[in-house]
């Protein structure tokens, strides 16, 4: 069982309440395994509700498989437990211009409609006192994204986090990605995508956001 602080702030004790994944207070109620045999339960019901014959060999493991993807995989960061280390080291050498780690992988899943969000982020930051382990920017974005999500709340919780645990505001956060539900049902829109932008710091400053968009733009393939 977790503490109230804990299911307030999931895990991402740094990040102003609004943008905060919207929880239950019973969210942390159950462990991993009581949660993949509720939502077993569930799914079977709608397989059921559908006319699905869960008697047969290829149909009868899918509540079990469901429940566990949805719980260990695609929503592995709902569970705090589950955030990465973040190491940090000392900025010894002084770098003090821009690192950009780009084409990060996003796999995500829109909380509207439970369906596939699949892109790209870039992220930049300038160090001062801190940087940080390259892989563990892509580990946050991984993490972040394990869950139910809007775009823009996905952005901003990389944000807030990484400007914590590197003491600057000077971050900035960028993500292209496609929506299937838009591209696959509803407007069934194939070639739009979404960018998301998200900074602070001396990314207020237009030349600075440039000269990030000028590194993505020529060296992202
Ligand atoms: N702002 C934002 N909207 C999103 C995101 N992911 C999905 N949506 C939108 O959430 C909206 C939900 O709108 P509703 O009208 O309630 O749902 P709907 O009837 O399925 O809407 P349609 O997709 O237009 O068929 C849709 O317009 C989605 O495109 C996201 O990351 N950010
Ligand atoms: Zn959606």
């Amino acid at each position: 069982m977790m503490n109230k602080d804990l299911i307030e702030n999931i895990g991402d004790n740094h990040i102003s309440s609004n943008v905060n994944t919207p929880l239950l207070p019973t969210a942390f109620d159950k462990n991993d395994d009581e949660k993949i045999k509720t939502i077993q339960h569930h799914f079977s019901k709608i397989m059921e509700t559908l006319g699905l014959d869960l008697t047969d060999d290829s149909l009868s493991g899918t509540p079990y498989r469901f429940a566990k993807m949805y719980v260990k995989e695609l929503f592995y960061g709902l569970n705090p437990e589950n955030k990465p280390k973040l190491s940090v080291f000392e900025n010894k050498y002084s770098y003090n211009k821009m690192l950009v780690e780009q084409n990060i992988t996003i796999d995500s899943s829109c909380e509207h409609h439970f369906l596939p969000i699949t892109g790209h982020a870039h992220i930049a930051y300038i160090p001062k006192d801190k940087v940080i382990g390259l892989s563990k920017i892509n580990r946050l974005v991984d993490y972040y994204a394990h869950r139910p999500q809007v775009q823009e709340r996905l952005s901003l919780q990389i944000l807030k986090d990484l400007q914590t645990i590197l003491n600057t505001e000077d971050v900035i956060v960028m993500i292209a990605a496609k929506h299937l539900c838009v591209s696959s049902r509803g407007i069934k829109d194939k070639d739009s995508f979404t960018t998301t932008i998200e900074y602070g710091g001396c990314f207020e400053k237009k030349a600075y956001r440039n000269e990030f968009l000028n590194i993505v733009n020529n060296t992202t393939k």
